[in-house]
């Protein structure tokens, strides 16, 4: 192990890290805000399953960071953003299961338009014939948030998205525990 000091520009000196020639990819999230209560999805299947999360997903070529997230948010829950706040970068390694970064860019939405619905992703080879329902959006007091059925980082960092905070996070997991984190609030 040696220090971190660097996330792609990112200072975290306090966060050990196995190895700095990883690749990152990159992911969105965004919570969705109303009055005290945020919405979150409960993931039925693929990575993350049976976790309660924000909406997101990876970015695909040619799409910027945020039209990445609004599709997501979309394709997810129905909703359609009409504008989003940036809170910053989450930055997750893991030491145990792969050999790259996340990087997960992270937005909050009070703004949108819709209802929210259970999402349905259309298999591509049995389209127009098999739905497959992805996520199960549902609305959450901040004070009955979930957090021991979501992924452990969460804890730390959905409370400074809750409070309009800006600021960046690294959280070093071995398996599904958090070793080592930091997190820099502007
Ligand atoms: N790896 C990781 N991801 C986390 C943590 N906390 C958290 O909210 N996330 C979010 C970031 C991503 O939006 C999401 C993981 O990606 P995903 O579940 O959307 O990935 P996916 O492969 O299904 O992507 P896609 O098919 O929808 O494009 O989980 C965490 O502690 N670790």
């Amino acid at each position: 192990m040696q220090k971190y000091s660097d996330v792609r520009g990112m200072n975290f000196f306090n966060t050990t890290i196995a190895s700095k020639r990883k690749k990152s990819k990159l992911f969105t999230l965004i919570i969705v805000k109303k009055n005290e209560n945020v919405l979150l999805g409960l993931k039925k299947r693929g990575f993350g399953v049976h976790k309660w999360n924000g909406f997101g997903g990876k970015v695909e070529s040619g799409e910027s960071i945020q039209d990445g997230a609004i599709r997501e948010l979309q394709e997810e829950c129905g909703l359609i953003a009409n504008s989003l706040y940036k809170h910053g970068i989450l930055w997750f390694e893991n030491l145990e299961t792969t050999d790259m970064i996340f990087e997960v860019h992270l937005f909050s939405v009070s703004d949108y338009k819709g209802e929210a619905t259970e999402s349905e992703e259309i298999n591509d080879l049995l389209k127009m014939i098999i739905f497959v329902i992805e996520m199960i959006p549902k609305w959450f007091n901040i004070k009955d948030i979930p957090f021991q059925n979501m992924w452990p980082s969460n804890k730390y960092w959905l409370p400074l998205v809750i409070e309009g905070k800006k600021f960046d996070a690294f959280f070093l997991y071995k398996n599904e525990h958090v070793l080592d984190f930091t997190i820099n609030e502007y």
